[in-house]
């Protein structure tokens, strides 16, 4: 299996280098050269699987061989063995024909963890037997950055410094990042937005000359291996539902494209997929570009739901290259563009994604109404994230498909946006009950470049 950039031009790389190396050379995303098909015998065979099952037969055609098998399942079984729900990605039925996917019991309480615990244990072992040490640098609008501290803290071969904008993200967020005492890892508070702090690492990536005196790493959806694992929830949800005999929708709270992105990879590889419906914030720029309204950037706006509180989508351009027929250059122009302010996307391919791609959004008053109309309708507290992802399925779902929508987080890293629509403040699980008694570690940081660099080369050489 190959990995090419979506920009054409960056060199060619195996799993293994695609997903040690982040953003390609030439700026673009890897993805593989050609997505690898399941046969329907092959997903029928998952009913009553494992998830851990399901997640090596869904991975193991990318991986090529970067691990053996024996290892792979290792791998995997270290992953999710510290998940606190014995599915690992349970449902729950709100009304008929619609479910909810929990991804929120991993260790952070976020669907970041099923990739993010992943990746730690890939990197350590590919990393580890290359004798190598790498600095992940990583930004978020709270989850990924919990995740990834989470799963690589105390780890031998990596460094890892996490972006955040001060201010910005929830306070379970910020003490997820904050509290963990292993030297390892660090919080950056950066004074500006997520576009900001993503942009910044984006330019570390092209700066080559820092990006290969730290040796630099990505664990953003950048990182093709983030996308993979999270394939496997769209084929152990919709199998448990009567796929591949039966189709299936997901509706998917969407900020940086990585998650809806997975679901379209899951679809290419043969599971019945027929709607995928993008959802999101009052930030909603690909519910505008996906109704034709091209893609044009505006102030991101402060929400209930922070972690989606994103204009430039990274993952969106995996998205257009194949919508654009896997047509580099014409996806070099419009990122060019997006530097600019925004871009049109071209008739053809509008249509291409529409094929794919439905789209809706929730503003803030929506987002509190859908966490108070669920909990009386189907007791079940929704985070404002997941509960962005109801809104726009009830609207758009068609009652004769089963409708799955991502729940992508614990309604308690948002306890007060939960409570102020429901009355009700929920909790942290038992082993997070002391997190607000515990001291913070954090860098306050301008959104600058060589301020940041400064600032990782000054903390790695200490
Ligand atoms: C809780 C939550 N929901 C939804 C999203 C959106 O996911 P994606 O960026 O993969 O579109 C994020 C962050 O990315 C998130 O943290
Ligand atoms: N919502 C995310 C934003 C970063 O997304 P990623 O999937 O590219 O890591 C977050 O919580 O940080």
């Amino acid at each position: 299996m190959r990995y090419i950039s979506t920009r054409g031009t960056a060199p060619v790389l195996s799993f293994e280098e695609a997903m040690l190396t982040g953003l390609a050379r030439d700026g673009g995303l890897y993805v593989p050269e050609t997505i690898p098909t399941l046969s329907k015998d092959q997903i029928a065979a998952m009913a009553g699987q494992s998830y851990e099952e399901v997640a090596f037969t869904v991975m193991r055609p990318f991986i090529g061989d970067t691990f053996t098998d024996e290892e792979f399942r290792e791998l995997i079984a270290k992953a999710y063995g510290s998940f606190g729900h014995v599915a690992r990605a349970p449902m729950v039925q709100l009304a008929p024909n619609h479910f909810l996917l929990e991804l929120f019991h991993g260790p952070t309480l976020a669907f970041k963890d099923f990739a993010m615990q992943l990746i730690g244990q890939m990197f350590q072992k590919a990393l580890g037997r290359k004798g190598e040490r790498v600095t992940i640098v990583g930004a978020t609008s709270g989850d990924t950055g919990s995740a990834a501290i989470e799963a690589f803290r105390g780890l031998d071969n990596v460094d890892v410094f996490i972006l955040y904008p001060h201010g910005r993200v929830s306070e379970v967020q910020r003490r997820q990042m904050t509290t963990p005492t292993e030297l390892n890892v660090h919080a950056l508070a950066v004074d500006g937005d997520f576009d900001d702090c993503q942009a910044r690492l984006k330019d570390m990536f092209n700066d080559f000359e820092f990006r290969d005196g730290v040796k630099l790493a990505g664990v953003n959806s950048i990182n093709w291996g983030r996308v993979l694992a999270q394939v496997v929830y769209y084929f152990s949800s919709a199998v448990s539902l009567g796929a591949p005999d039966r189709e299936v929708s997901f509706t998917v709270p969407t900020g940086n494209f990585g998650d809806i992105f997975a679901g379209y990879i899951a679809r290419q590889m043969g599971l019945p997929i027929a709607d995928l419906v993008v959802a999101t914030n009052q930030n909603d720029i690909l519910d505008r570009c996906l109704k034709g309204q091209g893609y044009h950037k505006g102030g991101v706006h402060a929400s209930i739901s922070p972690s989606m509180d994103i204009q430039v989508s990274s993952n969106f351009e995996r998205a257009l290259f194949d919508a654009y027929g896997r047509d580099g250059a014409a996806i070099k122009q419009l990122m060019d563009e997006l530097g600019q302010g925004g871009f049109d996307v071209s008739q053809g391919a509008l249509q291409a994604l529409q094929e794919i791609y439905h789209s809706g959004r929730a503003s803030e008053e929506e987002t509190s109404a859908t966490i108070a109309d669920t909990l009386k309708t189907s007791a079940e507290l929704l985070c404002p994230h997941s509960a962005i992802g109801v809104k726009v399925a009830n609207e758009q779902r068609d009652p004769a498909i089963p409708m799955i929508t991502l729940a992508t987080a614990h309604p308690a890293k948002f306890p007060d946006a939960v409570e102020a629509a429901t009355g009700v403040r929920p909790g942290l699980p038992p082993r997070m009950a002391d997190l607000f008694d515990r001291d913070e570690r954090l860098t306050r940081v301008d959104n600058d470049l060589d301020a940041l660099k400064t600032l990782i080369k000054g903390k790695l050489n200490a």
